[in-house]
């Protein structure tokens, strides 16, 4: 079973997959973002932030191939765990460049051919997408309390973008093909009640049927 962890930056994706990790046979994979913030000695994310018209390709492109890397990996336990996917890189975060005027149309055009391409060509398997459905305050207030140097820059709008397009793509079903049954779990609350609620739907999301 391959289940995907998607939502809003910091709405809570990374704890909720330290969360499972203590549950046996299961491998749980997130996000490469070390690897986002130094490739070679250079900074994609940062440069992103600072100039997403000059730098929005050069990330994205990069994120594919990461995201792609690990999809390909093979299975080593029943249950893989993923903190988002090359689908949430494109649908999300590359059409919120293009869609704000960030990405130029031609960067964009050459993003999307590949895209296409490694989905026609490449066995991505997904079982489920687990939707963490937060308010972008929330997500706002803590990202400003997880403090990630790069993401100082972010305002509020930014993460309100991020946020509509993630409900078109996964509860309005406006936008894009979505590749799996999509479970939503309501992430605004506190860390004590998202651990219940993780507990609760345990079975749901491993069985990977909802
Ligand atoms: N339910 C919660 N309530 C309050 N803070 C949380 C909660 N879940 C996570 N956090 C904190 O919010 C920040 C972002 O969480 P994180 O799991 O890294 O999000 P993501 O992986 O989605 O970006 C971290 O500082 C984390 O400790
Ligand atoms: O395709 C992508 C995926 C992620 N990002 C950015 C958004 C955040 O700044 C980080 C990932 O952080 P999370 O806390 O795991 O949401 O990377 C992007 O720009 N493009």
């Amino acid at each position: 079973k391959q289940i995907w962890i998607e939502g809003n930056i910091a709405s809570g994706k990374t704890t909720c997959l330290e969360y499972f990790s203590k549950t046996s046979d299961i491998e749980v994979l997130t996000e490469p973002v070390s690897k986002w913030r130094n490739v070679q000695g250079c900074n994609p994310l940062g440069l992103m932030y600072q100039d997403p018209s000059r730098w929005g390709l050069t990330l994205q492109t990069y994120v594919q191939l990461t995201m792609l890397d690990r999809h390909v990996l093979p299975m080593s336990t029943p249950v893989r765990m993923m903190e988002r996917s090359i689908y949430s890189a494109k649908y999300i975060f590359a059409e919120n460049l293009y869609k704000s005027g960030k990405m130029p149309e031609v960067d964009f055009a050459v993003l999307s051919e590949w895209f296409e391409w490694i989905i026609k060509n490449i066995a991505i398997p997904v079982d489920l997408i687990v939707y963490l459905q937060t308010s972008p305050q929330t997500c706002y207030e803590r990202l400003k309390q997880r403090c990630r140097e790069e993401e100082k820059v972010i305002p509020l709008e930014y993460l309100e973008s991020i946020h509509n397009l993630y409900e078109d793509w996964l509860i309005h079903h406006k936008s894009f093909e979505v590749p799996a049954p999509v479970l939503v779990i309501p992430a605004d609350h506190d860390l004590k009640k998202m651990l219940h609620q993780y507990e609760e739907n345990r079975e749901k999301i491993l069985m990977a049927h909802c």
